[in-house]
């Protein structure tokens, strides 16, 4: 667990202001070179909270601790890589488990690549995450309690105090003398200590000073099972000292031969019959910084040109940094079972950051850094393989004919759909695959609920229909009352309801689904072509005869506020309506681009009126306050659609001078 950036708190009794983000203080009553170093508030406030959240799910500080420990191990493999003497005469890593009975502490230590004084200060001492600070500050007290909230932080090292009331770290990076050793200790209340000391030995050893009712821990039969049950996968030996019965003592006592606890290979490379849907699972908490289980997973095998292994899965739920531009994403790169690097972002295209994994490639050269993987066509080859193989994996949950996946996409959807449905714009090659993922609201179910696929849409079409229509709003309110829907309505003709932000881009990016084109209502000259039946299009045509010079009024007196005033045949029960030109930006993302700061195109729209309300009916014969009438059906045509009037105040006077007129009998 990564953690806030701290200063000291309260003030020292003499304090140095380091890098602009800390403060230490030197205690003088200790040793002189032992110092000491204030938690931020929200960081005491998250040790405080995962300690009474995580409580019944204490077990998981092993599986945390063990987890850092291996990617350290893998991160000296990698630095060995152009620098072999980092191995110091020890290349075997391994990370090992022990207890203590009568000190009541339990060791996880590895002879990984170690930390520097300023990396323990920063990793054990900061939050590095983006966004985890506001994240944090918003949850309520209710949502505090979640465990699983507070697990989507990633609990890491910090979830050591869910059992330990005082923890000790030592440390030593790889490369360094002996006497670069660091020494962190805290009771995870307020704040840690730190101190340089002799460390002959490389990687890091956590100590456990174990809470008062902990005691079940310190057993070599329990912590395997812990072991076992969480960390089988892990691909470094976890080694703990062998044990052996003692008729005297009556118990098990260690022996000095070491044995190993875990599976200790890569699980991705072992075949998929042989692997268990558990195990699966807790590889994913290991690669994904999870607490929960995964959604779904996809393994395979791929050869030919281009060999390598993927296993990748879809999170159950979005991390609160999805929407983060700065978040950590991607997946971890292997080459050879090498470890290379975390956050591969390069390996699957952004809509689909959400997924964490592994890609193990047998041809990329060992010194691949992320500047070549940006222009590597192998690359290029495993990111579109690892595209189709997630776009796979959700088709499969889509199509599924069993509840339980439908349901799962039905998740899906709610936690991804919004990052997915980027990819309409992101990836021309897959936009088809994509568009058949999609889920919508519509006038079907008359719901928020996003569950209509394009497909679902097309099967219902009316005979004769040739367009997939859509209305898009700020909100889902606003689309389903939306006036341009009145006409489908009438007819049963299903509509979409679009009001999430991204719907705009992505209807902006897909034009046809299937053959057929996505229109919006309310653009355009409304042409339901086979579907008004010849008495309706008779109608229309005269109304537009009988009604012309009314609109030419209402258009010389809105004057340069519209571009055009028509009659309507979108509306039954509504007065007017605005609709914008066919080839011009709908309202709806014009105002969305505003919002955003961004220029939009200063757009008239089209008002368009309908001959069979009474208001207009009665504006036929209006004289006197005709501009007052005309402006009126103009500013509740735009509030209709969600807009915003210019002149509000203008408005309610109009509107007041009507009614007012309307009382005294003269409207
Ligand atoms: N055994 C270790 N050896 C070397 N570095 C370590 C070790 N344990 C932790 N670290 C460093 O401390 C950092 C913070 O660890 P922490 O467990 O808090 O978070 P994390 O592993 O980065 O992510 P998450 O919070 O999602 O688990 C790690 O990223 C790593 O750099």
């Amino acid at each position: 667990m990564a953690l806030l950036k701290s200063w000291i708190s309260p003030p020292p009794t003499a304090f140095v202001m380091l890098s602009g983000d800390f403060f230490m203080s030197v205690d003088a009553t200790t040793a002189a070179n032992r110092e000491t170093m204030g938690f931020q508030t929200e960081v005491k406030q998250l040790l405080h909270l995962m300690i009474h959240s995580l409580y019944s799910n204490r077990e998981i500080f092993l599986r945390e601790l063990i987890s850092n420990a291996s990617d350290a191990c893998d991160k000296l493999r990698f630095e060995a890589l152009h620098n072999g003497s980092l191995f110091e005469s020890d290349p075997d890593l391994k990370i090992r488990v022990a207890y203590d009975k009568a000190a009541r502490t339990l060791t996880i230590s590895d002879n990984g690549v170690g930390m520097s004084r300023d990396e323990v200060i920063t990793n054990l001492g900061t939050i590095a995450k983006s966004g985890t600070r506001e994240f944090f500050s918003r949850l309520s007290g209710d949502q505090q309690k979640d465990a699983h909230l507070i697990g989507q932080f990633g609990v890491g090292f910090y979830s050591s105090f869910i059992v330990a009331d005082r923890v000790t770290v030592l440390t030593r990076r790889a490369g360094e003398q002996a006497s670069q050793g660091v020494r962190w200790e805290s009771e995870g209340a307020g704040e840690f200590s730190i101190e340089m000391v002799d460390r002959p030995e490389r990687g890091t050893e956590i100590t456990l000073h174990l809470r008062e009712d902990q005691d079940d821990l310190l057993s070599g039969w329990k912590l395997r099972a812990i072991i076992r049950k969480y960390s089988d996968h892990i691909v470094q030996p976890i080694v703990m000292h062998k044990e052996s019965w003692d008729e005297e003592k009556k118990e098990q006592v260690a022996t000095t031969e070491d044995e190993t606890v875990n599976k200790a290979s890569a699980l991705w490379t072992r075949a998929k019959n042989d692997i268990a849907e558990d195990e699966y699972k807790e590889f994913y908490k290991h690669v994904g910084h999870d607490f929960d289980d995964p959604l779904a997973w996809v393994h395979a095998r791929v050869e030919g040109r281009q060999e390598y292994t993927q296993l990748l899965y879809v999170p159950g739920r979005a991390p609160f940094d999805l929407w983060d531009r700065n978040a950590r994403h991607g997946i971890k790169l292997y080459v050879r079972r090498v470890f290379i690097m975390d956050d591969a972002e390069q390996l699957l295209p952004n809509y689909l950051r959400f997924v964490r994994g592994v890609v193990d490639s047998a041809d990329l050269p060992l010194n691949v850094s992320r500047e070549i993987l940006q222009e590597s066509k192998d690359i290029e080859a495993i990111r579109n393989g690892c595209t189709k193989k997630i776009l796979g994996l959700l088709e499969d949950m889509a199509n599924s004919e069993e509840a339980e996946g439908k349901e799962k996409y039905a998740k899906f959807w709610g936690e991804f759909g919004r990052a997915l449905k980027e990819g309409v714009g992101q990836d021309f090659a897959n936009k088809a695959r994509i568009a058949g993922l999609l889920r919508f609201a519509s006038t079907h179910a008359d719901t928020p609920e996003e569950s209509v696929s394009l497909a679902d849409y097309v099967a219902r079409m009316k005979e004769g229909q040739d367009k997939i229509y859509y209305v898009a709003a700020d909100s889902f309110n606003a689309a389903k009352n939306s006036p341009h829907l009145e006409i489908f309505r009438k007819k049963g003709i299903e509509v979409l309801l679009l009001s999430d932000r991204v719907d705009e881009w992505v209807v902006g990016n897909l034009t046809d689904f299937e053959g057929k084109a996505l229109a919006s209502v309310a653009k355009g000259d409304l042409d339901l072509g086979s579907l008004s039946d010849e008495a309706e299009k008779q109608e229309q045509e005269s109304a537009v005869g009988e009604f012309k010079e009314l609109v030419d009024k209402i258009k010389a007196s809105l004057a340069d506020r519209v571009k055009e005033v028509r009659v309507t045949h979108r509306l039954t029960d509504s007065p007017a309506c605005l609709v914008a030109d066919e080839h011009d930006m709908s309202a709806n993302l014009a105002r969305l681009l505003k919002a955003a700061g961004q220029q939009a195109p200063d757009m008239k729209p089209i008002l368009e009126i309908n001959p069979r309300h009474p208001v207009v009916l009665r504006l036929r014969y209006e004289d006197g306050k005709f501009d007052d009438w005309a402006s009126v059906l103009f500013d509740q045509a735009l509030l209709a659609e969600g807009g915003q009037l210019d002149d509000p105040a203008t408005f309610v006077r109009r509107i007041n001078d009507l009614m007012l007129a309307m009382t005294q009998g003269k409207a």
